[in-house]
Formats: structure tokens, C-alpha cells, sequence
């Protein structure tokens, strides 16, 4: 019998498809096993340059191209375009095994021919080449095979191999890409996580080859399961794993285990599985957690998707870290009276006007939260000793003395008065946790790390017993956008030989990564462990129009464009659910939720939960963290709104403080356009930012 395989590429193109022709496709390839059987027809390609591609129609005007192989009885389904479109896809492009990872992979054979002896007319006036570092005899161990050694070896430069990320074989473009970007042969090679290791690879077996590409083709038992595949076309991530995130998840640690990334790289998916396997195969409760609740509440709905069985709500808990630290806290001393920002900046006012003393209220709020609290420091003596990175404004030993009495009076402030912080909170909760020997959990996998405080590291540290799978954690530094930096050993989780980084980003196109990418040009961004990270090699196999950047004169101007815009994207075909709009503040959000709905668009204003179906999402650039919209607008890009004067020490108060706001600010807007799948339009009005002037 004939078996069906679909493309994952298919399946975004599908999403985009009209209704009627989506019907058709699902109608023709419901019957496609019977009809295989009774012998269906599958055209021939004239002047293919692979023969095994064919075409299969769908309607009048409409072909799938479907990959069929010489020997075995599994049939791919590649594309479907209208019908010329379909035959000049088909005779371009060629089929191969990659012989490392053993699996298939598609090439324009057409556009590498082309571009060729351009290439090589350029190399031989250019100094040395990009690959001249590696030998032929690695780039073949890392499945780099004739053509895309010829085309690699005439290249001089980077911006030339991401031109041909379109048109080379996508896995061996990511291995040229990594190999570019600094990353050794065998850096590489473990990064393939190749699971068929050793064993040995017939190039000209295509079956075989399908049958072992379950990061790229999706194999349908059936019309029941092609219709739930076609159904939930972006979700396909419940199922198929890139062969790395499978590993990442499913393995076992002896102790804390991170996963990094860029954005859309996976992290979040990985981290609903890696639950999904603890709560399977581990061996107590599973604690879910991450910093805010939109981002807790969108794990909740990823977890139910995974959730085939319905048990694994008996075994995980899905919270955030305050929600954590107020439960236990609560369990113990009721409900704590919360002392509110505003009446904390009066008492530091208070304090530091009574004693005299030389700083800021809000330099002491800081030096409380980034060194007394992230320290544990105790007594004037720890203070005095204490290490005080990060923080600019050096101070001697009298200064120390006069912070600590006003930091002294503070904290016994909140204690006569029976008054807390969220951080006191979590610090008092992390006390009882260390306490207990009967832990709440067994595991806990974090979502988000990079925006956790060393406090609620402690407590996270303290809620689970040390020991083999008992933190897991997915981080990007890159998307810092609430706390300052955090030393993972400072906090006592040690991630040693327990790291692993994903490279492919599956949500956002090459060109709307690669323009966002450019925004932290330049910035110095740690990996929490002493060090500093970096996205280099971080790509994407998507691609889509560049992102649009506009200015206006006013900001009633920009408004009125992010409307036409947003009305533009409804006209042809999105849906409103699948359309975001960010701004940095909350007044630019109303602003933006009031212009909308003036023209009758329906519009949902995001605070504290998930997009609604039938309205578009407006929220500020913190609420668009752990979301995705196909077109999104980022509106207010404008000098004096980003990076927001509010959220920025003066830099006569604290330089480094000041130089880590900012970088904090660029990270919000990089967070913001990353969430873009297809169209990203970015708009300012009177100035622009000056991180899109640094663009230019
Ligand atoms: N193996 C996969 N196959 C197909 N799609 C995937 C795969 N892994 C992730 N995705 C999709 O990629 C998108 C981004 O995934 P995810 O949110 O997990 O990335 P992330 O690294 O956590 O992103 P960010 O750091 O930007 O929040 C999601 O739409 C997800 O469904």
C-alpha cells in the first residue's frame, strides 16, 4: 500500500493557502492510499533534473509536486503551487541523502549552478576564503557533499553563504553557518545530534532516507491522521522533534541542565517536552515554572497539548516563581501585607533624608536588591565586604558604612511594621524550603532563567532536592528584560557539561531575524557563567518579505499607519489572532487599542493572559514575551519612548547601572521584533530610536 509523507515546509505553505484549495488538497490526499493503489496519476516532470519529483493535481489550476521514490512505496509531498509555478519548483530542484545525518533534503540545483562562477571570479581576487580552515575531508565527515563543497569552497565571506541559505541543502547550509561563525568540526558534529551515528548511509536509498527524516517529513498513517496533521499545521512540534531538542529533553542529568538559544529556536518547546518526559519517566512531581504569569499561562496551554493521556496534570504543577514563593510563605504565615512601590520609594525618601545620607532613594532601592538581597548579605560586615558587580558608583569604606545604616533602617522598617516585598517574600519562602527535608518537588524545569533573581534561583535551588534531573532550565541572555545579570554559580547551579545550544530558529523568517540580529550589534551579552554568549550561527530556514521600518511627523500619523497596516494584513487574509501590535508603554497600548477600535477593528488589549481568537493582540514589548503573531506592528519606536526614561538610571547616578538599563532596553525591542513569524512592520514618529539610528 502507498503511504503518504508531508513536507514541513509543506505545512506552513499550507496554512497560508485558500480555503477551497486546502479543501482539495486534504480531499485529494485523503484518497491517496486507496487511489495509489488503484493507480493514481502522477505526472512526469519534462526536463526535470531530478526524475523522482512529479506532480499530482489538485484542481483545475492547482498541482502538488510529490517526491516518489525508485524503490519502497512512501510517497512525499513537497508543494502546491499553481500549476506553473509547481513544474519550474519541481525542475529546479533535486533530491539527496545527506550523508551524515542518512536523511533527505531538497536542493535548487538551478540557483547553485547559477551563482557559481560568480562566485569563483570573485575568490580569486579575494585574500583567503571562508572555509579555508576546514578541510574537505570534515566538511565531508559532516555530510557536506560534492556541489556544496565546490559552491562552500568559493566563498569569501558570510554574507555570501546567507544568500544562499534559500537555495543550498538546508542542514548543510547550518553546518557551513556554524563552521563559519567560529564553531570547531566537532562542535559541529555533536550539534547534528545525529542519532544514526556509524551506521552506514546509501546516498541513492531515498526511502530509507524519508523514512528516517522525522525532523523534516511527517509520515501519515492514514486520512484520520493526515486531516489532524493539515488541522494543527504550526503545532507540529508536539510530535517532531529536531533530532537535538529530542536529545536535550529525554536526557538524563546528573545534575542542573540548560538549553540556549536564540528566539524561536525551540526552547519553550523543549521545555514542554523535557515536563511531558519527566512526568513519564521520572520520579516524583514536576514543577513548570517561569517569571510571569502570560508566560506561566501560555505554558499551561502548550503542556495540554502534549497532554495525549490527561495524567500529566497529576504530575505537573505549572506556577510562577512569585506565585511559588507566596504559596509556601502563605502555608506558613498567611497572607503577607505587601508594602506597594509607591510606599516604597517613600520610605527609602524617608531614610535617606533623615540620616543625610549622599544617594538617591532609588541608587538604595538598587543596592538593596543587587547586593544585600542577590548576596544574602546580613550584617554591616558582609556589606563591607561584599563584591559589588555590576554596580558603577564605586564606594569607600565610609559611604559603605552610611548605605548599610540606611539599608539597616529600611529593613527594620519592614520587620517593626510587618511589611513585604515580593523579593522578602521569596527570600522568607526560600528559608522554609531549605528547612524541610520533604521537598514540594522532585523536578523543575524553568522556562525564561535569564530574567530570574538570584533570590528566586535560591528558592528554586531550595524547592527541590539536589540530585540527578532536578533543574532544567532554557535560557536566552539575549532576551534580559527585567533583571541585571545573574552568576549561575553565585546562586549554586552548576550547568558543567550539562549545556546544550539550539541553532535553528523555527518561528521568524531569515530576514526578520537577521534585521532584529542587528539591533544588539555590538552589545556585550554573558551567558551567566563568567563569560559572554553569542547568537552567531543562529538561523533560519524561512523566509519572507524584510521587515518595513517607517518614520511619520507625528505620532497621530504613525497611528493612523499602524491602522491601515493592521487593516491591510485582515484585507488579505490573516487572521486577527494572528496579528500583534507592541508599544513600550501602557499609554501607547491604549493609544493603539483606541485607534483600532475607532475603525471598528476588533482588538483585545493583552494584560496578564493569551491572545483571544477573532481580535488583535495589543500589548506593551513585556507582554509579547512567550507569544507569536504572523504580522506584527512595533509602533513608538521614537526618541524619549524607547529606550523608556523611566526604566534608565541616570548615568551620573550609576554608570554601569545605566550602561546594563540600556542594554536591557535594546534586548525589549530585539524580544518585541522577534516575535514576528512573516511581516514585521516597525514604526516612529518626530525622531527614531537611536537603536534603529545605529541601524542605518
Ligand atoms: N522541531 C520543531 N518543528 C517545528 N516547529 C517547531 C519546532 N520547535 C519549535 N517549533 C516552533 O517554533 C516556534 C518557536 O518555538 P519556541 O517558542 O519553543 O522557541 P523559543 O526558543 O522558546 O523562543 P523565544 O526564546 O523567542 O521565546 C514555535 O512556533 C514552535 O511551535
Amino acid at each position: 500500500m502507498a503511504r503518504l509523507a508531508i513536507d514541513r515546509d509543506f505545512l506552513r505553505d499550507f496554512a497560508d493557502l485558500e480555503k477551497t484549495v486546502q479543501d482539495r488538497v486534504t480531499e485529494v490526499f485523503a484518497k491517496f492510499e486507496s487511489a495509489r493503489h488503484t493507480g493514481i496519476h502522477l505526472e512526469k516532470i519534462t526536463r526535470a533534473r531530478d526524475d523522482r519529483f512529479r506532480t499530482i493535481r489538485i484542481d483545475q489550476f492547482w498541482r502538488g509536486v510529490v517526491l516518489a521514490p525508485e524503490s519502497g512505496d512512501t510517497y512525499t509531498l513537497l508543494k502546491v503551487l499553481p500549476h506553473d509555478d509547481a513544474y519550474a519548483w519541481a525542475q529546479r530542484r533535486t533530491a539527496t541523502v545527506n550523508t551524515a545525518t542518512g536523511r533527505i533534503e531538497i536542493r535548487d540545483v538551478e540557483a547553485i549552478d547559477a551563482s557559481l562562477p560568480f562566485l569563483e571570479q570573485t575568490a580569486k581576487k579575494a585574500p583567503k576564503r571562508l572555509f579555508d580552515h576546514v578541510s574537505d575531508a570534515d566538511l565531508r565527515r559532516l555530510g557536506v557533499d560534492g556541489q556544496t563543497l565546490a559552491f562552500a569552497r568559493a566563498l569569501t565571506d558570510e554574507v555570501q553563504l546567507r544568500s544562499a541559505e534559500g537555495f543550498l541543502p538546508p542542514v548543510q547550509c547550518q553546518v557551513l553557518t556554524a563552521l563559519a561563525a567560529g564553531y570547531s568540526p566537532e562542535e559541529v558534529w555533536a550539534e547534528l545530534g545525529s542519532d544514526i551515528m556509524g551506521e552506514q548511509i546509501d546516498p541513492d536509498d531515498l526511502d530509507a532516507a524519508v523514512q528516517r527524516s522525522s525532523d523534516r517529513v511527517v509520515l501519515v498513517d492514514g486520512p484520520e491522521e493526515l486531516m489532524a496533521v493539515l488541522a494543527h499545521p504550526f503545532a507540529l512540534w508536539r510530535v517532531y522533534l529536531h533530532p537535538v531538542q529530542r536529545t536535550v529533553a529525554e536526557a538524563r542529568y546528573g545534575g542542573p541542565a540548560r538549553v540556549t538559544g536564540g528566539p524561536g529556536t525551540g526552547k519553550t518547546v523543549v521545555v514542554l517536552h523535557r515536563a511531558r518526559h519527566l512526568a513519564t519517566h521520572g520520579e516524583g512531581k514536576v514543577l513548570v515554572t517561569t517569571f510571569t504569569s502570560t508566560l506561566a499561562e501560555s505554558l499551561k496551554a502548550g503542556l495540554k497539548l502534549l497532554d495525549e493521556s490527561g495524567k500529566l496534570a497529576d504530575r505537573v504543577e505549572v506556577a510562577h516563581v512569585d506565585q511559588l514563593a507566596h504559596r509556601i510563605f502563605r502555608e506558613a504565615h498567611g497572607a503577607p501585607a505587601l508594602l506597594n512601590d509607591a510606599r516604597e520609594r517613600e520610605l527609602w525618601t524617608t531614610i535617606a533624608h533623615d540620616l543625610d545620607v549622599p544617594f538617591t532613594p532609588s541608587f538604595l532601592a538598587e543596592e538593596w536588591r543587587r547586593v544585600v538581597l542577590a548576596q544574602q548579605v546580613r550584617t554591616a560586615q558582609d556589606y563591607l565586604a561584599a563584591k559589588r558587580t555590576g554596580r558603577g558608583r564605586a564606594l569607600g569604606s565610609r559611604q559603605r558604612a552610611q548605605a548599610w545604616q540606611a539599608i539597616w533602617e529600611f529593613e527594620t522598617a519592614l520587620r517593626e511594621q510587618g511589611l513585604w516585598t515580593h523579593e522578602t517574600v521569596c527570600v522568607e519562602a526560600t528559608r522554609l524550603l531549605s528547612e524541610r527535608t520533604d521537598k514540594p518537588y522532585r523536578h523543575i524545569v524553568v522556562d525564561e532563567a535569564q530574567d530570574l533573581s538570584p533570590e528566586k534561583w535560591r528558592l528554586l535551588r531550595a524547592a527541590a532536592p539536589e540530585g540527578p534531573d532536578d533543574l532544567f532550565f532554557a535560557a536566552d541572555t539575549h532576551q534580559r528584560i527585567y533583571q541585571h545579570r545573574v552568576s549561575l554559580r553565585d546562586v549554586g547551579v552548576n550547568v558543567t557539561g550539562r549545556s546544550t545550544r539550539l541553532r535553528t530558529n523555527y518561528r521568524t523568517t531569515a530576514e526578520i531575524l537577521a534585521w532584529s540580529l542587528g539591533l544588539l550589534h555590538g552589545e556585550r551579552i554573558d551567558d551567566m557563567d563568567g563569560g559572554l554568549d553569542s547568537i552567531a550561527g543562529c538561523r533560519s530556514e524561512l523566509h519572507g518579505p524584510p521587515p518595513t521600518v517607517q518614520g511619520f511627523k507625528s505620532r497621530e500619523d504613525e497611528l493612523r499607519n499602524v491602522v491601515e497596516t493592521v487593516r491591510e494584513w485582515l484585507k488579505t487574509g490573516v487572521a486577527p489572532e494572528e496579528i500583534g501590535v507592541a508599544a513600550r508603554s501602557r499609554r501607547l497600548v491604549d493609544e493603539v487599542v483606541t485607534a483600532l477600535e475607532a475603525e471598528s477593528v476588533p482588538v483585545h488589549a493583552l494584560a496578564g493572559g493569551l491572545p483571544v481568537e477573532g481580535s488583535v493582540s495589543v500589548g506593551t514589548m513585556h507582554r509579547m514575551k512567550g507569544l507569536e503573531f504572523r504580522c506584527l506592528a512595533v509602533t513608538g519606536v521614537s526618541e524619549g519612548q524607547l529606550p523608556s526614561p523611566n526604566a534608565i538610571t541616570p548615568a551620573d547616578e550609576d554608570e554601569a547601572s545605566h550602561r546594563a538599563d540600556l542594554q536591557r532596553e535594546r534586548c525589549l525591542l530585539f524580544v518585541a521584533c522577534t516575535r514576528a513569524r512573516e511581516c514585521l512592520h516597525v514604526t516612529w514618529s518626530r525622531e527614531p530610536s537611536p537603536f534603529l539610528a545605529a541601524l542605518s
